[in-house]
């Protein structure tokens, strides 16, 4: 058998062909998961006014120094400051301004008495201000009082291009005036699975045949990475079939074709003799475990991977081919899974290729262990439902014992958003 290639090769050979894709100018609302096409820098503080964080008055704290409830003191209200205004006036020794959560703090405050803290609290805030108000105990200068930058300041670089939005980022663009902004197209990727033993998931199970899973499982990854899904679907077996459901696919408009089997050695396997025909297929099989019989080449002008049918093999092959390929189009800075250390807490083998073990990571007292999940037959879905890591074993090494230190990448990180 001619050497098979390596992941690390294929991968390269696929990045090299995949081109990031053009930007467009977006409203914040539809934001969420696009990457930024540039960097977003600030030119404006948050807040952009120092404001009350109370509803209370605003007074200067020295006059509050002897305040108690024995004996409290009485300031002369010189005026009111509902959100949204700005006051014109300027509070001096023995004044104080009524003033709302959020408004702005008038020239003269250096503080907030909190309402509870007053003889107006117990009357309540909808009736007329009275003249005076009475404070019973003392605050310090910039007591109740957000000061404007104390969350950020002008100049600061907010995110990096290629950032992913999360929901918090866009309030954050939005309390900036921030509507718009320019983001990476989505990439456009059809699905097709393969197979005359396929069904519909909603079609009752006959002898021979099994649901479709490929697709099901290949666009959702896909769609969680950013991905819009043109098409989704599968055909059996037939060659004129596959070809037609190819030529319309690439004919749509779509950055990157999907097929899943058909691509090993089977009688029936047409994929790689279709992409062959109509296009170039730049490689063929890869030296891993599971995913060996990988295509990727071109089909009339668009690029295409040819994912292995076994649904572990094509999740695999998914996240170490498509997941870089799709970032890297997406405009993402980095395009390939994180990996880390972690500890065998049994022994494990493989056969030599590149292997991608279904696995449980844990941290025992801050250190990661891992050990496997079940067994690991690549049609086995159950069992990667169970797993939270691949445990990765290099090509070449066929055996490793407990405490051996291994690579590892987190599947479904549950903290955090990205
Ligand atoms: N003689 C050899 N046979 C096989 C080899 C080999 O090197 N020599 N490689 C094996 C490996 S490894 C894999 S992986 C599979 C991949 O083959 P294909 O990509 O051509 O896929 P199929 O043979 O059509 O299907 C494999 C397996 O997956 C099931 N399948 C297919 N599509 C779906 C789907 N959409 N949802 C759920 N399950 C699916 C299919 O029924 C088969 O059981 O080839 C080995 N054979
Ligand atoms: O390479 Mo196959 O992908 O082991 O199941």
């Amino acid at each position: 058998m001619p050497e098979l290639l390596s992941v690390s090769k294929a991968q390269s050979i696929i990045l090299d062909a995949i081109q990031t894709l053009a930007t467009e100018l977006i409203p914040i609302q539809s934001a969420r998961s696009r990457r930024l096409a540039t960097p977003i820098i600030t030119d404006t503080d948050l807040p952009p006014f120092t404001n009350s964080s109370a509803d209370g008055f605003a007074v200067q704290a020295a006059d509050t120094l002897n305040a108690s409830s024995a004996s409290p003191v009485v300031l002369t209200i010189i005026g009111d400051i509902p959100a949204g205004t700005n006051p014109a006036f300027r509070v001096n020794r023995g004044q104080a301004a009524r003033i709302m959560t959020g408004a702005p703090l008038p020239e003269g405050a250096d503080a907030v008495v909190m309402v509870e803290a007053t003889d107006i609290g117990i009357r309540g805030l909808a009736v007329p201000i009275p003249r005076q108000v009475r404070i019973f105990s003392p605050i310090l200068p910039g007591d109740s009082l957000r000061p404007r930058g104390q969350d950020l300041t002008a100049g600061t670089q907010l995110f990096p291009a290629g950032h992913r939005l999360r929901p918090p980022d866009i309030g954050l663009l939005a309390s900036l005036g921030i509507p718009q902004v320019q983001v990476y197209r989505q990439p456009r990727i059809a699905l097709l699975s393969t197979g005359d033993e396929l069904l519909d998931p909603s079609k009752p199970l006959q002898p021979g045949k099994i649901h479709d899973a490929n697709s099901y499982l290949l666009a959702s990854v896909l769609q969680e990475h950013g991905a819009v899904i043109t098409h989704m679907g599968f055909v059996g077996d037939d060659e004129v079939a596959i070809r037609e459901s190819l030529e319309n696919y690439a004919a749509s408009g779509i950055d990157l074709l999907i097929t899943s089997a058909g691509v090993s050695v089977g009688a029936y396997d047409y994929v790689r003799k279709i992409i062959t025909e109509q296009g170039d297929l730049t490689f063929w099989r890869v030296n891993m475990r599971p995913g060996k019989p990988l295509a990727f080449g071109r089909f009339r002008n668009v690029p295409v991977i040819g994912l292995p049918g076994n649904p572990v093999s094509a999740f695999v092959s998914c996240l170490i081919f498509v997941l870089p390929a799709l970032n890297k189009m997406s405009g993402a800075a980095t395009w390939f899974l994180d990996s880390i250390h972690a500890k065998l807490l049994e022994p494990v083998e493989s056969d030599g290729r590149e292997s991608y073990l279904r696995a449980i990571l844990e941290n025992q007292h801050g250190n990661w262990f891992v050990k496997l999940a079940g067994q690991q037959s690549s049609g086995n879905l159950f069992v990667l439902t169970r797993s939270n890591a691949l445990l990765i074993l290099p090509s070449e090494v066929k055996s490793l014992p407990t405490g051996a230190e291994v690579n590892v990448y987190p599947l479904f990180p549950e903290t955090g958003w990205d």
